[in-house]
């Protein structure tokens, strides 16, 4: 599984702090574009790899609070260090150079300092890149043709830095060329020799046999400064790249402490070891790597991987020299691990308990080059044919096997350019980040922690804002208010606030039809987008009839998504579908209203995020039907408002959102609190519903979308009697006829999302109303064949589709009964017959 950048930080070691004051001091004064003082600091520390320690520096401006900053800073290790090793000037000198005048993916750095009076050692200071990090190379929870995506990323990012021409940018001198391997074999094989023998650890002869082998078989390339020859990584593998939070390209190629000239076919070899040996498993019997074990699916083989490289970098096919290069990683890696082991016997290894095995591994490692220099053939002669860097871009990729729109076409339900590119992120967003995150987020729903919050869950939604997938249900016309109400028409990105998707992507209804369906494949992704109900619902209600101060106060931190929010209109003693019932009452008294009722399925009130509900009740029982009913927001926090108990729909109790019993008793809040006026509460859930019902229809298309891709694959992996599922007939049928189900939903949904567009709520109450029977009645369908299929797996909590199914069942009744919609476009039909 992929992890965050942000998810490998933790605390700073106590042997790595350093003087944050001094520091604060030295960004303001050297780092382009660091927020003006005063500023709070909060240093992390990267826990992965890193002989390097390095941290993570969020700076955030007490004079603009929304206003956050990251960089990274990275030092030498405090204490008595060799002269040449922890380079940090070498580090930031090679970064500096590829940044400036080059496209190889690097962090921009800001700064190097080498006046240890600061922190103690010299350090720099470069950007903080947000996105993925593989640290298993055989890319678990990761789908196969993302994973050769993935592979093909990392050859390309490694082409990239050894094409480029280091006398034109500066690094000519940053290393010798010629000889690289021999000067290689013999630094590692003395550094073998200091970390083994008399008083060490056992020394091994058969690396001793292996560096003479790795001397006499030195390529012929090595001892000249021609091709070949150039920019060296030194530790290029995948957990040293940081690769786009969606994409599958790379961002950053980091820890470049090792980075020198010389002979670049060191950095493939390198490259290439998970194919050989894997480290990883150092417990284990077996250590064989992808060619020995397996390649897991989508991981391209070697010769693919290598093809691609060689077809991005334009060198040759390594063929003739592979068994020396990987006999070289091999050797050095076991030279390394040896002298960790030897640091371990004396106390102080770095990699804590790991570093015990590396005296192991570093034999592993010395058989395996023996091995593999015994094999016959290595490597084929030719590249495998019709391999080369044809880079499709992940949009294109994406748009070859998802889209069934085509872009370039006119006609009523062709999404625009805009929003195809939105839906390609979001499904890569859907990918990589929330499908594999399901499984976990139900764990915690399920423990005795189920009412909080998974710390990833608001990674997620910092990751979504800054992708731009963030509020992308707010309306156009509902945005312009509230850009005009708030910023007084001005861009809300120059008042201050740091979020410029604060009030969506400008999209139309039915433009987020498209996008509102690919959220809805997973019960927990619309939150993480802040596009979830009843947030929307009541986001919608403060933008359509909020008060300046009222969309201060709630409306920012809800679209900032720092608080939630619930509605509380059902009474369990009344028929609520029917809301002339309602009895909760509303009465004014001085300059409070005073709040006293009973309501249940507040959805979302047991969220320990949620701050605010929208009750509806009555502030004048004597008025006509329709003109009795007030909409009022309420604090969760104030006195008299009481959480009763929440509700489980068939068992599921959605924490940690819920669904709550609430008792009102005398709770009082200002009357400024009122929305729109006392007796327009209707008006208002007219308002509201219209929007909302819609968005739970496109949901529900996405979740029978789902369901039909496990049935799908379900049925072309499972026998029965002695044929596929997807070879009986009686399957064929079945799942045609769900295919032809959610198809005339969808249309009828996009159709009802065009009237709202066109013809405003009112006018389009019919056909949202078939909207809202056809898809949750399709969805059931749909997702009741998908459990057919799976057997007993489908009725279990293994799958999502129970969890899918049973939200589809609420919804045809939550936001009003079949019955009463039906009732609706029954109603307009006999209108039109009479007119
Ligand atoms: C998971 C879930 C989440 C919910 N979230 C919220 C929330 O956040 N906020 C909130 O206020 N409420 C919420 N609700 C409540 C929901 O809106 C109500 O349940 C719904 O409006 C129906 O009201 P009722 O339950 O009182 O049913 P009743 O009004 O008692 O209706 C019962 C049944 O009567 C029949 N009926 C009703 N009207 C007609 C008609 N005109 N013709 C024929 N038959 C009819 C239907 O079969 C209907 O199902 C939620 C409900 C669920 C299940």
């Amino acid at each position: 599984m992929a992890m965050l950048t942000s998810n490998l930080l933790d605390p700073v070691n106590s042997g790595h702090r350093f003087d944050e004051a001094a520091l604060l001091r030295y960004a303001a004064a050297n780092v382009e574009g660091f927020p003006p003082p005063p500023v709070d600091l909060t240093v992390l520390q990267f826990g992965h790899g890193q002989s390097n320690p390095t941290f993570c520096l969020e700076a955030v401006s007490r004079v603009f609070p929304g206003a956050v900053k990251r960089y990274v800073l990275r030092k030498k290790p405090p204490g008595v260090l060799l002269e040449s090793a922890h380079a940090v000037e070498r580090e930031f000198q090679v970064l500096k150079a590829l940044g400036v005048h080059t496209d190889v993916p690097v962090p921009k750095v800001f700064c190097l300092c080498t006046d240890t009076s600061i922190l103690g050692t010299s350090f720099y200071i470069m950007e903080y890149l947000e996105g993925r990090m593989f640290l298993d190379n055989k890319l678990p929870g990761i789908i196969p043709e993302r994973r050769k995506a993935i592979y093909q990323a990392t050859a390309r990012a490694l082409a990239s830095l050894h094409k480029v021409n280091v006398d034109s940018i500066g690094l000519q001198k940053f290393g010798r060329r010629e000889n690289y391997c021999k000067r290689q074999v013999e630094r590692w094989e003395k550094q073998y020799l200091a970390s083994t023998g008399e008083g060490k650890p056992d020394q091994n002869p058969k690396m001793l046999d292996l560096a003479s082998w790795l001397k006499q078989h030195i390529p012929q390339e090595d001892s000249s400064a021609a091709s070949g020859t150039g920019l060296v990584h030194g530790d290029f593998r995948i957990d040293n790249l940081v690769f786009h939070p969606v994409e599958d390209r790379v961002i950053g190629i980091l820890d470049w402490e090792l980075s020198t000239l010389g002979n670049q076919m060191c950095d493939v070899a390198y490259s290439s070891l998970p194919y050989i040996v894997d480290v990883m498993l150092v417990d284990r019997e077996s250590y064989g790597g992808f060619e020995f074990n397996g390649t897991p699916e989508g991981i391209p083989s070697l010769a693919e991987y290598l093809a691609v490289y060689c077809s991005a970098s334009g060198k040759p096919w390594p063929a003739a020299g592979w068994k020396f290069y990987v006999a070289f990683s091999l050797f050095r890696g076991a030279s390394i691990y040896a002298g960790v082991y030897h640091r371990w016997t004396l106390g102080n290894a770095s990699g804590g308990e790991r570093a015990r095995y590396a005296g192991n591994v570093a034999n592993v490692l010395i058989d395996y080059a023996w091995a593999f220099i015994n094999k016959k053939s290595v490597l084929p002669l030719q590249p495998p044919q019709g391999i080369q860097d044809s880079e499709v871009s992940w949009k294109k990729l994406d748009k070859e096997k998802e889209d069934s729109y085509p872009a370039k076409e006119q006609g009523k339900f062709v999404p625009s350019q805009k929003v195809l590119e939105l839906r390609n992120k979001l499904l890569m967003f859907m990918e990589n980040h929330i499908y594999p995150m399901e499984s976990e987020f139900y764990e915690l729903a399920q423990s005795t922690a189920r009412w909080t919050i998974h710390p990833q869950e608001e990674k997620l939604k910092e990751l979504a804002k800054r992708e731009g997938l963030w509020n992308l249900w707010i309306p156009l016309d509902s945005a312009a208010r509230a850009r005009k109400l708030l910023f007084d028409g001005e861009d809300h990105a120059s008042a201050g606030y740091w979020n410029d998707h604060l009030l969506g992507a400008g999209l139309s209804n039915l433009e987020y039809g498209y996008l509102c369906e690919i959220m809805g494949r997973s019960v927990w992704a619309p939150q993480i987008f802040n596009c979830g109900a009843p947030d929307t619902g009541n986001m919608e209600v403060l933008l359509r009839y909020g008060t300046k101060e009222q969309l201060k106060e709630w409306l920012i931190p809800l679209l900032e998504g720092k608080i939630r929010s619930g509605f509380a209109m059902t009474e369990p003693q009344v028929a609520s579908s029917d809301a002339t019932n309602i009895e909760c009452s509303i009465t004014r008294q001085g300059d409070f209203y005073v709040i006293n009722g009973k309501k249940w399925w507040t959805s979302g009130a047991m969220d320990p995020r949620c701050k605010i509900l929208v009750v509806m009740g009555k502030t004048d029982f004597t008025a006509a039907k329709h003109k009795q009913q007030s909409m009022i927001l309420v604090d969760i926090n104030t006195p008299g408002v009481q959480i009763n108990r929440p509700l489980l729909v068939f068992g599921f109790d959605d924490a940690p959102h819920g669904h709550a019993e609430i008792t009102f008793e005398n709770v009082r809040v200002p009357v400024e609190n009122i929305l729109l006026g006392e007796g327009r509460g209707f008006e208002i859930a007219q308002g509201r519903l219209g929007p909302g019902r819609l968005h739970h229809c496109m949901r529900l298309i996405g979740a029978a979308e789902r369901g039909m891709q496990m049935m799908a694959e379900r049925a072309l992996r499972r026998k029965v009697f002695g044929k596929l599922i997807a070879q009986q007939g009686s399957f064929l049928s079945s799942i045609a006829k769900c295919r032809i189900e959610l198809e005339q939903a969808r249309l009828l949904v996009l159709e009802a999302a065009d009237q709202l567009d066109r013809l405003g709520n009112k006018k389009a109450r019919g056909t949202i109303a078939m909207a809202k029977v056809a898809a949750p009645n399709m969805a059931l369908k749909v997702l009741d064949m998908a459990m057919q299929v799976h057997g007993a797996a489908g009725l279990s909590s293994d799958t999502v589709l129970s969890h899918l199914w049973a939200t589809a069942r609420t919804l045809r009744i939550a936001d009003g009964p079949d019955e009463v919609h039906l009732g609706t476009i029954g109603k307009l039909e006999l209108q039109r017959a009479r007119l």
